[in-house]
């Protein structure tokens, strides 16, 4: 007989793993190898002395928690107009389900209606940093990568009509005896990868964000309150022509504590047009894998597809032989 042990779904494999933890304090010439290796072998990694003030990340996440803990009927009231705004369990518009309760924000104005808890300006304080933060690692990543113009990813987030998302995701504890379908019980937010640029995601001191480094085979992730855990989108892939990959992850709940996670997605403008600058193209990488598309094409085909979906494949170049 075949047990599945608490975090784990039938039939898969858990093989605990520790991300490279890059000290951004550390040497500049070395934190640029380190990062520019873990997006290559891992798509993720954790930075330590980030630079966000201890006192955003505490303020970010009392608010949070408060949002949360509001009752339901309020909760429900806050609807942004599609994509934003809470929700409960209902992931995306194409039936994916899952243990989570969620509130998805425009990270350039992350407010809430009748905020009474200085929610807004507490979340538009954290967005403001971690947004710098994703600045100062792109760059550290185009250097890392040769390209001439450091700042050709940071550009496409820090322009005025960029459409970069900040998302609460809140994972109550669930009795694992309540389960009535094996596949689901466990999964808070489903297996996929991020579709953006670059996501930086903070949690409590909760495990439950798992990476898929090898089909079928999943590692969870130590969480680390006092790090980021950083990682590649799709749209990175596509302009490091395959270089850095986009890892596909999820998050599992527990049966013990309410875990919550912070995640900014660094998307650029609905216009901007997503290629890999010639650098990218080597002997190792002779043509471009994509073809060119604006983010606008990318994201309504991520919408009309359900979660764990694969988007980037259908990008691909037809002339690249698998
Ligand atoms: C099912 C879906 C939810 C999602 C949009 C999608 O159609 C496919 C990608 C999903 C995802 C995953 C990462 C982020 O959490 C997210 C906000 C995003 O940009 O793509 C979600 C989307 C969502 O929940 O709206
Ligand atoms: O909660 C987590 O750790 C992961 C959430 C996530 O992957 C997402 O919001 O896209
Ligand atoms: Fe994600």
């Amino acid at each position: 007989m075949v047990v599945a042990s608490p975090n784990s779904i039938l039939g898969e494999r858990i093989i605990p793993i520790d991300l490279p933890m890059i000290d951004l304090s550390a040497e500049k010439s070395m934190v640029i190898k380190l990062i520019v290796k873990a997006c290559e072998e891992y798509g993720f990694f954790n930075v330590i002395n980030h630079g966000v003030p201890h006192d955003i990340i505490s303020k970010m996440e009392e608010v949070g928690f408060d949002f949360f803990a509001k009752p339901m009927e309020q909760k429900k009231l806050v609807a942004l107009g599609n994509p934003f705004g809470y929700g409960c369990k209902n992931i995306g518009f194409n039936g994916d389900m899952g243990e989570v309760e969620y509130l998805l924000l425009n990270a350039n104005a992350p407010s809430i209606p009748n905020d009474s808890s200085n929610f807004s300006s507490s979340v538009s304080a954290y967005t403001e940093a971690v947004k710098e933060l994703a600045c100062e690692i792109l760059e550290l990543m185009a250097e890392g990568l040769g390209v001439p113009d450091t700042s050709i990813f940071s550009t496409f987030i820090t322009q005025l009509d960029n459409d970069s998302l900040l998302r609460f995701n809140h994972y109550p504890p669930k009795d694992c005896k309540d389960r009535d379908n094996s596949n689901s019980y466990n999964v808070g937010f489903g297996e996929h990868s991020d579709p953006q640029i670059l996501t930086i995601l903070r949690s409590n001191d909760v495990a439950g964000l798992q990476i898929s480094l090898q089909h079928g085979v999943w590692n969870p992730v130590t969480p680390d309150p006092a790090a980021f855990c950083v990682n590649v989108g799709d749209l990175l892939e596509v302009m490091t022509n395959g270089r850095f990959v986009s890892v596909r992850h999820r998050a599992v709940t527990n049966s013990y504590k309410s875990r919550m996670s912070v995640a900014y997605f660094g998307a650029p403008p609905l216009d901007a047009c997503i290629v890999a600058p010639s650098v990218m193209v080597t002997p190792n990488r002779p043509s471009l894998l994509f073809k060119p598309f604006t983010w606008a094409e990318y994201k309504k085909v991520t919408y009309s597809l359900r979660l764990g979906d694969s988007r980037i494949d259908l990008f691909k170049n037809c002339t690249q032989i698998e």
